[in-house]
């Protein structure tokens, strides 16, 4: 945390702060979940009420989804480096069965383990259909099969026994039961049992109390949290819908155009498209993940160290009123390739005191600023990785745009560090 904070110091960051927050953004989702492409041409974009930010055409964007630049799927991932966890869907975890200690049992049994693999909710990713998702999420949220127990969202395995392969809940809860009826046989007389309930039998003679879940049981409530064997752990169910959802995306507009770069949000999703702001990811409609609380801190850290460079260069008393603070509610994360760019525009769909924020990770960026949407009267700044940038107050509706990414130009450890692709990372933190 303490690392992270230092990220937003006016480019004086370490290499490795930045390195933190990217591979935490690229461990959160992938790069680029929908497989498309980004795009290749470098033209300057035009601009419409609809499309404010300057973008290709859809026509574009068809000719290169049939074409040979899409990047493979390797390409985009970031995460693959980094495995936010090691999950497991498509197969169930056959073999031998051992007891927490590390002894195998006998007892024939199969207990099969899935984990649910984040990937499969993350867009439009993977081989299992964007309906079937909507279908799965759908029946998450309204709670039905989820049991009572957690205001997240919860994947239901028994959902997924059609494209797993895993035992029918029925079979499930047959052997389950039957599991339960062997370990009850008088030879655990006398010692100390854990049930599958949680239930602590101590000795004969006791009074035996059984745990009662108004729930069925074959979800939430069946060993969540087992220790496998010495070493091995599993946290069923671990991480909610919520967590898992999202993921980048290629925003685009209702004529078919699409942005120029990849776009994930957290803490609320900004829809450039309707450009409204909503609980709801575009692609899986569920809601994005919170704001990491180390960015939180670095952009107060930001705040505090512009408000100190402000009342230093100006007799002015207040840095408040130059300079508004906010408690950053969204967070955008665009990931530019280096042919990616994003027209002149005004941040305009949050309220005026909003303040934004823009932290830059990767390749370097030239940035356009001035009052009018003319590129030719904008002024230019070099962002650099690493670099913070922070505008509200008087410049709140400051025309901005990213017309190019200077190609290759992140700094060398920071790629080996993260497996950040070519291109930029820039989050943009912004209050509702
Ligand atoms: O990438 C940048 O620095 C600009 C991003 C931006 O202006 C926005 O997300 O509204
Ligand atoms: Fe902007």
């Amino acid at each position: 945390m303490h690392s992270l904070q230092r990220i937003f110091g006016f480019g004086l960051c370490r290499l490795s702060t930045t390195s933190r927050v990217s591979r935490q953004i690229c461990s959160l989702k992938k790069m680029n979940p929908s497989r498309k492409p980004i795009s290749s041409s470098s033209d300057y974009s035009s601009f419409t009420a609809q499309n404010p930010f300057g973008n290709e055409s859809a026509a574009e964007e068809t000719t290169q989804s049939s074409g040979a630049k899409i990047m493979n799927e390797k390409q985009f991932r970031c995460e693959e480096n980094f495995p936010p966890l090691s999950v497991n869907i498509g197969s169930s975890s056959k073999g031998r069965n051992f007891n927490k200690w590390g002894k195998r049992t006998d007892s024939g049994l199969e207990l099969r383990q899935e984990a649910v693999n984040s990937s499969e909710f993350e867009g439009i990713t993977n081989a299992v259909s964007l309906q079937e998702e909507h279908s799965l999420l759908n029946r998450s949220r309204t709670g039905i099969n989820s049991g009572l127990q957690s205001s997240h969202m919860t994947v239901n395995l028994s959902e997924h026994e059609d494209s797993v392969n895993v035992p029918s809940l029925q079979e499930y809860e047959h052997e389950r039961i039957a599991k339960i009826a062997r370990h009850s046989l008088p030879r655990h007389f006398g010692q100390k049992k854990v049930y599958p309930g949680g239930v602590v039998k101590k000795s004969e003679g006791l009074p035996v109390v059984e745990r009662f879940n108004i729930c069925l049981p074959g979800f939430r409530d069946i060993k969540t949290r087992e220790v496998l064997r010495p070493g091995m752990v599993l946290l069923k169910h671990y991480i909610s819908i919520r967590e898992q959802s999202g993921g980048f995306y290629r925003p685009g507009y209702k004529d078919g155009a699409k942005l120029r770069l990849h776009m994930m949000c957290l803490g609320m999703n900004w829809d450039p498209q309707t450009r409204k702001y909503n609980k709801q990811h575009p692609v899986d409609n569920c809601e994005p993940p919170d704001i990491p609380l180390g960015f939180r801190l670095l952009v107060q850290r930001a705040i505090k160290d512009a408000h100190c460079l402000i009342e230093k260069e100006s007799d002015m008393v207040n840095p408040e009123d130059i300079l508004p603070s906010i408690s950053p509610n969204i967070c955008i994360a665009n990931f530019y390739s280096i042919h990616g760019r994003l027209g002149l525009h005004q941040d305009r769909d949050e309220s005026r005191e909003s303040l934004r924020k823009g932290l830059s990770i990767g390749d370097s960026a030239e940035f356009l600023y001035g009052d009018e949407r003319e590129v030719d009267q904008a002024s230019k700044v070099l962002l650099e990785s690493g670099d913070v940038l922070l505008f509200g107050g008087e410049s709140r509706m400051v025309f901005h745009g990213v017309p190019s990414i200077v190609p290759f130009s992140a700094p060398e450890p920071l790629k080996s560090k993260t497996g950040l692709r070519h291109g930029r990372l820039n989050l943009t933190f912004r209050q509702f």
